[in-house]
């Protein structure tokens, strides 16, 4: 069953966010999406009470590079939680599979090594339809699905 609406959440059920703040490293791959997840973020963390200062965005070249990035934002910034941005669409060969398998261990690692809750806003799609879907098409945004995470996890953190 595909994903429906990564956009929808019950606005009654989110802490408000005006308290924390809040990084997003963004891939500079595939900028047509990630750009509008990066968006969609935003947007929802403003919605939900956080202040435009208190959200900080760091570019890296790749998917790849988010892990580093994501590592160098804890260890320099303040912050409550961190969201990943990035889009791995698959090509001619495997390397889409190391670069979402990297992705991927890399984010969980950094989320078992520091007490920064680290969102996987990575869309690793078979075809750029699929990431135009779920970047604010007919499946809606993940990077709102991602900020709303970052807000809940940012009220967990303070337990
Ligand atoms: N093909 C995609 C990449 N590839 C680049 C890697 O993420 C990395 O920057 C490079 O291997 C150097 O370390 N990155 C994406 O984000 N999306 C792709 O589709
Ligand atoms: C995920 C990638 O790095 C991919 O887009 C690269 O394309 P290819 O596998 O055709 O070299």
């Amino acid at each position: 069953m595909a994903t429906t609406d990564l956009s929808y959440y019950d606005k009654a059920t989110i802490p408000n966010a005006k308290k924390y703040r809040f990084g997003i490293v963004v891939s500079e791959w595939n900028p047509e999406i990630t750009e509008n997840l990066y968006l969609g973020a935003e947007q929802a963390f403003l919605e939900n009470g956080a202040l435009k200062e208190h959200i900080i965005r760091w570019d890296v070249p790749g998917s790849f590079e988010l892990i580093y990035g994501c590592k160098k934002m804890i260890e320099t910034q303040q912050l409550d939680a961190i969201i990943a941005v990035g889009n791995v669409i698959q090509g001619e060969t495997k390397h889409f599979d190391f670069v979402c398998d990297g992705v991927t261990q890399g984010i969980k690692d950094l989320n078992i090594k520091y007490d920064v809750p680290v969102i996987f806003c990575v869309l690793t799609d078979n075809t750029k339809q699929q990431s135009l879907d779920r970047s604010g098409g007919t499946h809606g945004n993940k990077g709102v699905e991602c900020a709303i995470a970052a807000i809940k996890m940012a009220a967990l953190r303070e337990f």
